[in-house]
């Protein structure tokens, strides 16, 4: 992998929180899943990369640029789209004048070019229908097409996404997994998600954080491979287990390491997400 992202050594605290404690990653094009419990530290390592909120320590290259000094800062800006947790976005606002607004903030003065390109981004998030439409009237999928099409205005070459599906229906979901990965196309991507089956289906890479560390870095496969022999059911709970549900057919899934005799099932990304939760912090030097 070519790094087009890395960071080394950061940390920052919220008051006495270690939000992010010794975080090192590198990132290069296509679509990285971002993973971790609660209160891991995603949010505030996504707002640092998109130089939101400066870090107390470590560096930062985004793109070529270092934004610890305002050019580089500035010019991490130009090249970058962020569709933060919770959009700011005035209900009042259409979708077109949302995004032009956010064309704007990116310092695309001529008007003409600028209106051509808040028209081709919000074509690429199918919202060609509803750009003269207030945002107050759309559904809540449809607004996080219309803050993914701000993101997207400018063509930057490193996207930051942090939730962008939550609270979609299936049919959303899928179409915006698309969307998703048609960006990764060229750019570089980082997508924070608590749903382990986006990253499976859409990823090339997956970061696992837990505690403001870097718990694992690298292939969605190797992530799986985590669980290899280590997933296993049974028909009562296994009190051994590191962590254990009923499934849908009334069977117990079990993972962490299996009693000899086990019936042993294939792993997914999300068995191998939780053993990395649990295995001390430690990260995976992949190519
Ligand atoms: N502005 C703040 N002031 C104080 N503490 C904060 C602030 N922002 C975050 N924190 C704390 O820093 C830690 C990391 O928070 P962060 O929001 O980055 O986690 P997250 O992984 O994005 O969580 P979630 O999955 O719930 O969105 C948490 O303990 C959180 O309570």
């Amino acid at each position: 992998m070519i790094p087009t992202v890395s960071a080394s050594g950061l940390r920052l605290a919220h008051g006495g929180v270690r939000a992010l404690d010794d975080v090192s990653l590198r990132l290069g094009e296509g679509v990285t899943g971002l993973l971790g419990p609660n209160g891991a530290g995603k949010t505030t390592l996504l707002r640092v990369l998109a130089t939101a909120l400066p870090p107390d320590r470590g560096a930062l290259t985004v793109l070529g640029h270092d934004p610890s000094g305002p050019a580089g800062r500035q010019e991490v800006r130009r090249a970058l789209g962020y569709l933060p947790q919770t959009p700011g976005f005035h209900p009042d606002f259409t979708s077109f004048a949302f995004v032009d607004h956010v064309a704007i903030l990116k310092e695309m003065t001529d008007r003409a070019a600028r209106h051509r390109e808040v028209r081709r981004v919000l074509d690429a998030v199918d919202l060609r229908d509803v750009r003269g439409t207030r945002i107050r009237r759309l559904s809540g999928g449809m607004r996080q097409r219309v803050a993914l099409a701000a993101a997207l205005v400018g063509d930057p070459g490193f996207l930051v996404l942090d939730e962008p599906t939550v609270g979609l229906d299936p049919e959303q979901r899928m179409r915006f997994r698309e969307l998703i990965a048609t960006a990764g196309e060229g750019r570089t991507v980082l997508l924070s998600t608590h749903q382990t089956e986006d990253v499976a289906v859409l990823c090339n890479r997956v970061v696992v954080m837990a505690a403001g560390r870097v718990r694992f870095e690298g292939t969605p496969a190797e992530l799986t491979a985590r669980a290899a022999g280590r997933v296993w059911s049974s028909a009562e709970r296994d009190p051994g287990a590191r962590a254990c549900w009923r499934t849908g057919t009334g069977a117990f899934r079990n993972v962490g390491d299996p009693p000899g005799g086990a019936e042993l099932v294939e792993p997914t990304l999300e068995d191998g997400y939780l053993l990395t939760l649990d295995a001390p912090a430690v990260v995976e030097t992949t190519s």
